[in-house]
Protein backbone atom coordinates (compact mmCIF):
# COMPACT_ATOMS: atom_id res chain seq x y z
CA UNK A 1 0.00 0.00 0.00
CA UNK A 2 1.17 3.67 -1.31
CA UNK A 3 1.96 6.42 1.83
CA UNK A 4 -0.51 9.13 1.13
CA UNK A 5 0.94 12.92 0.95
CA UNK A 6 -1.79 15.36 1.39
CA UNK A 7 -0.96 18.96 -0.51
CA UNK A 8 -2.83 21.97 0.93
CA UNK A 9 -2.55 25.58 0.89
CA UNK A 10 -4.98 28.32 0.26
CA UNK A 11 -6.04 29.92 -3.16
CA UNK A 12 -2.71 31.02 -4.49
CA UNK A 13 -0.36 29.20 -2.75
CA UNK A 14 0.91 26.89 -5.40
CA UNK A 15 -0.14 23.86 -4.53
CA UNK A 16 -0.56 23.17 -8.50
CA UNK A 17 2.56 24.26 -9.05
CA UNK A 18 4.27 21.82 -6.25
CA UNK A 19 1.84 18.53 -7.39
CA UNK A 20 3.80 19.40 -10.34
CA UNK A 21 6.95 19.12 -9.39
CA UNK A 22 5.86 15.59 -7.63
CA UNK A 23 4.37 14.38 -10.67
CA UNK A 24 8.22 15.15 -12.31
CA UNK A 25 9.34 12.60 -9.82
CA UNK A 26 7.02 9.59 -10.55
CA UNK A 27 4.48 10.56 -7.97
CA UNK A 28 1.22 10.39 -9.28
CA UNK A 29 -1.50 13.08 -7.42
CA UNK A 30 -4.98 13.38 -6.99
CA UNK A 31 -5.69 16.66 -7.97
CA UNK A 32 -9.54 17.47 -6.47
CA UNK A 33 -10.27 20.31 -7.94
CA UNK A 34 -9.78 18.77 -11.58
CA UNK A 35 -11.66 15.40 -10.49
CA UNK A 36 -14.58 16.91 -8.51
CA UNK A 37 -15.47 19.28 -11.50
CA UNK A 38 -15.28 15.70 -13.35
CA UNK A 39 -17.63 14.26 -10.86
CA UNK A 40 -20.07 17.06 -10.50
CA UNK A 41 -20.11 17.20 -14.39
CA UNK A 42 -21.28 13.09 -14.70
CA UNK A 43 -22.68 12.18 -11.07
CA UNK A 44 -26.77 12.80 -12.28
CA UNK A 45 -27.61 12.86 -8.05
CA UNK A 46 -24.88 15.70 -7.64
CA UNK A 47 -26.62 17.42 -10.79
CA UNK A 48 -30.12 16.70 -9.42
CA UNK A 49 -28.92 18.31 -5.81
CA UNK A 50 -27.38 21.63 -6.94
CA UNK A 51 -30.74 22.02 -9.35
CA UNK A 52 -32.57 21.58 -6.18
CA UNK A 53 -30.06 23.83 -4.23
CA UNK A 54 -29.20 26.93 -6.82
CA UNK A 55 -31.71 26.34 -9.43
CA UNK A 56 -31.80 24.89 -13.05
CA UNK A 57 -29.74 27.52 -14.50
CA UNK A 58 -26.49 26.11 -13.04
CA UNK A 59 -26.33 23.51 -15.19
CA UNK A 60 -26.87 24.81 -19.17
CA UNK A 61 -27.47 22.02 -21.76
CA UNK A 62 -25.88 19.40 -19.38
CA UNK A 63 -22.65 21.72 -18.56
CA UNK A 64 -22.16 23.22 -15.35
CA UNK A 65 -22.39 26.86 -15.01
CA UNK A 66 -19.44 27.63 -12.81
CA UNK A 67 -19.62 31.34 -12.99
CA UNK A 68 -23.24 30.88 -11.44
CA UNK A 69 -22.14 27.65 -8.99
CA UNK A 70 -19.22 30.48 -7.62
CA UNK A 71 -21.40 33.23 -7.28
CA UNK A 72 -24.16 31.89 -6.09
CA UNK A 73 -21.81 30.15 -2.88
CA UNK A 74 -18.49 31.83 -2.41
CA UNK A 75 -19.73 35.15 0.02
CA UNK A 76 -22.16 32.79 1.25
CA UNK A 77 -20.66 30.52 3.90
CA UNK A 78 -23.94 28.19 5.29
CA UNK A 79 -23.97 27.92 0.40
CA UNK A 80 -20.45 26.60 0.84
CA UNK A 81 -21.85 24.45 3.47
CA UNK A 82 -24.50 23.08 1.54
CA UNK A 83 -22.90 22.86 -2.16
CA UNK A 84 -19.81 20.93 -0.58
CA UNK A 85 -21.82 18.74 1.12
CA UNK A 86 -23.47 17.23 -2.08
CA UNK A 87 -20.27 17.24 -4.07
CA UNK A 88 -17.11 15.77 -1.35
CA UNK A 89 -18.78 12.60 -0.78
CA UNK A 90 -18.27 11.40 -4.10
CA UNK A 91 -15.19 13.08 -4.53
CA UNK A 92 -13.96 11.10 -1.24
CA UNK A 93 -15.02 7.66 -2.30
CA UNK A 94 -13.46 8.38 -5.70
CA UNK A 95 -10.06 8.98 -4.09
CA UNK A 96 -10.44 6.01 -2.73
CA UNK A 97 -10.63 4.14 -5.94
CA UNK A 98 -8.34 5.98 -7.59
CA UNK A 99 -5.92 5.32 -4.60
CA UNK A 100 -6.53 1.44 -4.51
CA UNK A 101 -5.58 1.65 -8.50
CA UNK A 102 -2.03 3.02 -7.85
CA UNK A 103 -2.30 0.66 -4.53
CA UNK A 104 1.55 -0.71 -6.06
CA UNK A 105 3.24 2.90 -5.95
CA UNK A 106 5.25 3.48 -2.85
CA UNK A 107 4.07 7.58 -2.88
CA UNK A 108 0.74 9.28 -4.00
CA UNK A 109 -0.82 12.27 -3.37
CA UNK A 110 -3.87 14.02 -3.48
CA UNK A 111 -4.16 17.91 -3.91
CA UNK A 112 -6.71 20.13 -2.24
CA UNK A 113 -7.48 23.69 -1.01
CA UNK A 114 -9.45 22.48 1.62
CA UNK A 115 -8.64 19.28 2.02
CA UNK A 116 -8.88 19.62 5.88
CA UNK A 117 -12.54 21.56 5.35
CA UNK A 118 -13.21 19.08 2.87
CA UNK A 119 -12.80 16.25 5.74
CA UNK A 120 -10.24 14.50 3.39
CA UNK A 121 -7.29 14.64 6.25
CA UNK A 122 -7.83 11.13 7.61
CA UNK A 123 -7.71 10.13 4.01
CA UNK A 124 -3.97 10.73 3.91
CA UNK A 125 -0.78 9.68 5.56
CA UNK A 126 1.13 12.87 5.84
CA UNK A 127 -0.54 16.67 5.42
CA UNK A 128 1.99 19.12 3.44
CA UNK A 129 1.06 22.57 3.62
CA UNK A 130 2.30 24.84 0.89
CA UNK A 131 2.34 28.33 2.37
CA UNK A 132 2.71 31.82 0.76
CA UNK A 133 2.11 35.14 2.49
CA UNK A 134 -1.75 36.52 1.68
CA UNK A 135 -0.97 39.15 -0.29
CA UNK A 136 1.17 37.07 -2.79
CA UNK A 137 -1.76 34.49 -3.00
CA UNK A 138 -3.75 37.57 -3.84
CA UNK A 139 -1.78 39.23 -6.45
CA UNK A 140 -1.37 35.11 -7.89
CA UNK A 141 -4.94 34.21 -8.32
CA UNK A 142 -5.99 37.80 -9.75
CA UNK A 143 -3.51 37.32 -12.39
CA UNK A 144 -3.72 33.71 -13.12
CA UNK A 145 -7.85 33.74 -12.95
CA UNK A 146 -8.28 37.66 -14.20
CA UNK A 147 -10.31 37.49 -11.17
CA UNK A 148 -11.14 40.53 -8.89
CA UNK A 149 -9.56 41.41 -5.12
CA UNK A 150 -13.11 40.85 -4.44
CA UNK A 151 -13.55 37.67 -5.94
CA UNK A 152 -10.57 36.08 -4.77
CA UNK A 153 -11.06 37.56 -0.84
CA UNK A 154 -14.51 35.53 -1.05
CA UNK A 155 -13.23 32.44 -1.71
CA UNK A 156 -10.32 32.92 0.85
CA UNK A 157 -13.00 33.47 3.31
CA UNK A 158 -14.59 30.16 2.75
CA UNK A 159 -10.90 28.45 3.27
CA UNK A 160 -9.32 27.92 7.12
CA UNK A 161 -6.98 30.59 7.93
CA UNK A 162 -3.06 29.53 7.33
CA UNK A 163 -2.85 29.77 10.92
CA UNK A 164 -5.27 26.37 11.58
CA UNK A 165 -4.18 24.51 8.43
CA UNK A 166 -0.98 24.56 9.50
CA UNK A 167 -2.06 22.98 12.91
CA UNK A 168 -2.98 20.06 11.03
CA UNK A 169 -0.20 19.87 9.05
CA UNK A 170 3.36 17.75 9.37
CA UNK A 171 5.18 19.94 6.63
CA UNK A 172 5.44 23.20 5.53
CA UNK A 173 6.67 23.96 1.84
CA UNK A 174 7.26 27.95 1.84
CA UNK A 175 6.24 29.21 -1.73
CA UNK A 176 7.00 33.13 -0.91
CA UNK A 177 9.11 33.81 -4.21
CA UNK A 178 12.13 34.37 -2.29
CA UNK A 179 12.64 31.05 -0.66
CA UNK A 180 13.91 28.20 -3.18
CA UNK A 181 10.47 25.70 -3.75
CA UNK A 182 12.41 22.55 -5.85
CA UNK A 183 15.03 21.70 -2.62
CA UNK A 184 12.43 22.00 -0.07
CA UNK A 185 10.59 19.71 -2.73
CA UNK A 186 12.92 17.20 -3.16
CA UNK A 187 14.05 16.77 0.72
CA UNK A 188 10.41 16.36 1.54
CA UNK A 189 9.70 13.36 -1.14
CA UNK A 190 13.39 12.20 0.14
CA UNK A 191 12.52 11.85 3.45
CA UNK A 192 8.96 10.56 3.46
CA UNK A 193 10.49 7.71 0.45
CA UNK A 194 12.59 6.90 3.80
CA UNK A 195 9.68 6.26 5.90
CA UNK A 196 8.07 4.22 3.82
CA UNK A 197 8.54 0.67 5.19
CA UNK A 198 7.17 -0.79 1.69
CA UNK A 199 10.48 0.62 0.20
CA UNK A 200 12.63 -2.79 -0.63
CA UNK A 201 15.84 -3.05 1.77
CA UNK A 202 19.06 -3.61 -0.47
CA UNK A 203 19.67 -6.23 2.34
CA UNK A 204 16.28 -8.13 1.17
CA UNK A 205 17.90 -8.22 -2.43
C1 LIG B 1 -17.45 26.61 -7.55
C2 LIG B 1 -16.69 26.14 -8.78
C3 LIG B 1 -17.65 25.63 -9.84
C4 LIG B 1 -15.90 27.34 -9.32
O1 LIG B 1 -15.12 26.91 -10.44
P1 LIG B 1 -13.88 27.82 -10.91
O2 LIG B 1 -13.41 27.23 -12.21
O3 LIG B 1 -14.27 29.24 -10.86
O4 LIG B 1 -12.78 27.63 -9.80
P2 LIG B 1 -11.83 26.38 -9.52
O5 LIG B 1 -12.60 25.12 -9.41
O6 LIG B 1 -10.71 26.35 -10.51
O7 LIG B 1 -11.28 26.69 -8.08
C5 LIG B 1 -10.23 27.62 -7.90
C6 LIG B 1 -9.95 27.71 -6.44
O8 LIG B 1 -11.09 28.18 -5.72
C7 LIG B 1 -11.06 27.64 -4.43
N1 LIG B 1 -12.27 26.80 -4.18
C8 LIG B 1 -12.96 26.00 -5.05
N2 LIG B 1 -13.98 25.39 -4.45
C9 LIG B 1 -13.93 25.78 -3.16
C10 LIG B 1 -14.73 25.50 -2.02
N3 LIG B 1 -15.76 24.67 -2.11
N4 LIG B 1 -14.39 26.09 -0.85
C11 LIG B 1 -13.34 26.94 -0.75
N5 LIG B 1 -12.55 27.26 -1.80
C12 LIG B 1 -12.85 26.69 -2.97
C13 LIG B 1 -9.80 26.75 -4.39
O9 LIG B 1 -8.70 27.49 -3.95
C14 LIG B 1 -9.62 26.38 -5.81
O10 LIG B 1 -8.37 25.87 -6.10
C15 LIG B 1 -15.70 24.99 -8.43
O11 LIG B 1 -14.63 25.47 -7.66
C16 LIG B 1 -16.38 23.87 -7.68
O12 LIG B 1 -17.04 23.06 -8.30
N6 LIG B 1 -16.20 23.85 -6.34
C17 LIG B 1 -16.82 22.84 -5.52
C18 LIG B 1 -15.97 21.59 -5.49
C19 LIG B 1 -14.81 21.78 -4.57
O13 LIG B 1 -14.99 21.89 -3.37
N7 LIG B 1 -13.57 21.84 -5.12
C20 LIG B 1 -12.41 22.03 -4.34
C21 LIG B 1 -11.65 20.78 -4.08
S1 LIG B 1 -12.52 19.33 -3.58
N1 LIG C 1 7.30 29.70 -7.07
C1 LIG C 1 6.59 30.29 -8.03
N2 LIG C 1 7.18 31.08 -8.95
C2 LIG C 1 6.46 31.70 -9.90
N3 LIG C 1 5.12 31.59 -10.05
C3 LIG C 1 4.48 30.82 -9.16
C4 LIG C 1 5.16 30.13 -8.12
N4 LIG C 1 4.26 29.43 -7.41
C5 LIG C 1 3.06 29.67 -7.98
N5 LIG C 1 3.18 30.50 -9.02
C6 LIG C 1 2.10 30.97 -9.90
O1 LIG C 1 1.05 31.45 -9.07
C7 LIG C 1 -0.22 31.05 -9.55
C8 LIG C 1 -0.93 30.23 -8.47
O2 LIG C 1 -0.24 29.01 -8.28
P1 LIG C 1 -1.04 27.63 -8.28
O3 LIG C 1 -2.01 27.55 -9.40
O4 LIG C 1 -0.03 26.52 -8.15
O5 LIG C 1 -1.80 27.82 -6.89
P2 LIG C 1 -2.80 26.84 -6.17
O6 LIG C 1 -2.37 26.77 -4.74
O7 LIG C 1 -2.89 25.55 -6.90
O8 LIG C 1 -4.16 27.67 -6.27
P3 LIG C 1 -5.70 27.18 -6.32
O9 LIG C 1 -6.12 26.88 -4.91
O10 LIG C 1 -6.42 28.34 -6.86
O11 LIG C 1 -5.78 26.00 -7.22
C9 LIG C 1 0.02 30.24 -10.82
O12 LIG C 1 -0.15 31.08 -11.94
C10 LIG C 1 1.47 29.81 -10.69
O13 LIG C 1 2.10 29.60 -11.93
Amino acid sequence: MSIKIGITGGIGSGKSVVSRLFGIMGIPVYISDIEAKRITQTDPVICQELCALVGQDVFQNGVLNRSLLASYMFGHPNRVQKVNEIIHPQVKEDFRRWAARFGGEQLVGMESAILVEAGFRSEVDFLVMVYAPLEVRVERAIKRDCSSREQVMKRIEAQMSDEVKRSHADFVIVNDDETPLIPQVLELISLLSKNNHYLCSAKNN
